[in-house]
């Protein structure tokens, strides 16, 4: 059994999955490809990722793969807590350049699905936060591009003073949304 939740964004959805708890703990199947075929999610996951970052306020993002290796994303946290964001960078989309922002935890273990023609990004919460997530897509740095996580434009509020962040050097200077090509 899962919980799906649409949000704002044709297309991202939160994905709950059920936990069986009992004495020692709790069970969940964190991936069940015929449960979401079931609910029309036909995705053909084909490598999986994690991530640790140790401070809290690591900030990884924007970033998005462009065709023909555009990637669909089913993210998890393990350890921690994000705020998840995903930004729509669908030219023809009614909601292009809107975004959502979902938390994500090891407790609350809801899953954020991202779909292609997406750009995305998380902050870390807590220390010691581990991502997992499902793509779609093989990496490819030739296809791999980014957006600015404090573009105005975009408007997302992750929580903390830049200041306070952890970003890697490609993550500081991403372009701003007006300067991306249309690449969906
Ligand atoms: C994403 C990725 C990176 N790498 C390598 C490249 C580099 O040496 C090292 C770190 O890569 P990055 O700095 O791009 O890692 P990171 O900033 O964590 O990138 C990730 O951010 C989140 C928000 C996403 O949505 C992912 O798709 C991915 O872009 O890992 C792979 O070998 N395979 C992969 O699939």
């Amino acid at each position: 059994m899962i919980e799906i939740e649409k949000t704002a964004l044709d297309g991202v959805i939160v994905i709950t999955p059920r936990r069986f708890g009992d004495a020692r703990g709790w069970f969940s199947e964190t991936w069940n490809d015929a449960r979401l075929r079931e609910v029309g999610l036909d995705l053909n996951f084909i490598q999986d990722n994690q991530s640790y970052s140790a401070p809290r306020g690591t900030l990884r993002g924007l970033h998005f793969q462009t065709n023909p290796v555009a990637q669909d994303k089913l993210v998890r946290v393990v350890r921690g807590a994000i705020i998840d964001v995903a930004v729509d960078l669908r030219k023809a989309s009614p909601t292009f350049g809107k975004h959502v922002a979902v938390e994500l935890t090891a407790e609350n273990g809801k899953q954020l699905l991202v779909p292609k023609g997406f750009a995305h990004g998380f902050i870390t919460t807590v220390p010691d936060t581990e991502v997992f997530y499902k793509v779609t897509a093989p990496y490819s740095p030739e296809n791999d591009k980014g957006l600015a996580f404090n573009d105005p434009a975009l408007g997302i509020d992750w929580g903390m003073p830049e200041s306070e962040l952890t970003l890697s050097d490609k993550d500081k200077l991403h372009p701003v949304l007006a300067d991306l090509p249309d690449y969906f």
